[in-house]
């Protein structure tokens, strides 16, 4: 690893960070430290992106104004349909865990898939469409870059990940969402309780973007998390890391979909955003995240089939049922969790985001 990568191991520590600079020149070398950090961690940051920083503080401005709308402007705008594939506009707030509410919004990819009419109107929220189109078409440009490596490093062809998510592809239907976390209580605040229940994304990666002075998202690194009875759908989560916002740095985590197209090398992490402890900030928290996924019809499985082969549609159907962990090794016990609603490894959130 480079000498800017930190071991995801001990309070304070961070995951580590790759330096996409001179990608082309250096892509040997890039290759090989997200081959480590997606090893290890399955978290880690990238700077030298290409994704302007002025782009990325208009796209959170423009988030906040639309936050800030009345609540009845906000829930008569259109309802998100998730299984369904249609239209993701506003997410009316919902009780995620432990009575916290999250206030979502969700938009597809691309003006094909989603309607216009999902945005409120321009003079509402000035810029907020275009800005958003224009934040959103800059994020290929940095998972481009990410994929070619880890397809390299695993031994696929360099556009393997990179063709099966491609958001022109009619079968694709990456996400953009972005989440609001409202002020809370300050000292009322139970320390170990969750602003986002502890999950595991689908994707083949998540671009997570962090506001400034935002805290609480933690990452169980490595081999940290236990199914305790999959069947009940409990899990145990050792210890917690915390993953800071650093500035110019985008968060990546590596989601299901590639940890079963690289038969488990590559690790999907539970992850969670938890309240301040005392001391913390306590004031409204932004974060926006590009999920990454692949087609639908794509079969996501390693050559080593270490995990059974079904479709991304199939896998969202299971996982959207709740909001935790799908993949197991264990046909039998995957056949059970799709029987039964279960997610393994995690209880059935059913007013959870990806439920509503
Ligand atoms: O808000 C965050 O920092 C994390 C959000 C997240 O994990 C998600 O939306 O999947
Ligand atoms: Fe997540």
């Amino acid at each position: 690893m480079g000498a800017t990568a930190v071991p995801c191991s001990a309070p304070g520590e961070h995951p580590p960070i790759v330096d996409l600079a001179n990608y082309e020149e250096r892509k040997e070398e890039i290759t090989q430290q997200l081959m480590d950090a997606a090893t290890k961690s399955g978290f880690f940051y990238v700077k030298n992106h290409g994704v302007p920083q002025e782009l990325i503080d208009r796209e959170f401005e423009v988030n906040k104004g639309y936050f800030k709308l009345p609540e009845e402007v906000k829930t008569s705008l259109p309802q998100v349909k998730w299984a369904s594939h249609e239209l993701l506009g506003h997410e009316a707030p919902n009780r995620v865990s432990e009575g916290v509410v999250r206030e979502g919004h969700f938009k597809w990819w691309d003006t094909h898939k989603v309607a216009d009419t999902a945005y409120p109107d321009e003079k509402l929220v000035p810029g907020f469409k275009d800005t958003t189109k224009e934040f959103m078409a800059s994020m290929p440009q940095v998972y481009d870059r990410v994929l070619s490596c880890f397809a390299k490093g695993l031994g696929y062809p360099e556009d393997f990940f990179v063709a099966t998510s491609d958001p022109k592809d009619s079968d694709n239907y990456s996400v953009f969402v972005v989440n609001f976390y409202p002020k809370t209580a300050g000292t009322e605040w139970k320390p170990d309780t969750n602003r986002i229940s502890p999950h595991t994304d689908e994707t083949l990666v998540t671009l997570l973007f962090t506001s400034p002075g935002s805290a609480g998202l933690e990452v169980a690194a490595g081999k940290d998390g236990k199914a305790v009875d999959s069947k009940e759908g409990h899990y145990a989560v050792e210890s917690w890391h915390p993953c800071p916002h650093i500035p110019g740095c985008i968060v990546v985590n590596v989601g299901d979909s590639l940890q079963a197209w690289s038969d488990g090398v590559l690790k999907s992490n539970f992850h969670r955003v938890r309240m301040p402890t005392p001391g913390e900030p306590t004031s409204e928290r932004y974060s926006m995240g590009y999920f990454v996924w692949p087609r639908y019809s794509d079969v996501i499985q390693g050559p080593l089939k270490k995990y059974p082969g079904i479709t991304f549609a199939r896998f969202m159907d299971v996982k959207s049922k709740g909001f935790g962990y799908v993949l197991s090794p264990d046909q039998e016990l995957y056949e059970h969790a799709q029987q039964n609603t279960v997610v393994l490894g995690m209880p059935i959130v059913a007013q959870g985001i990806a439920a509503a």
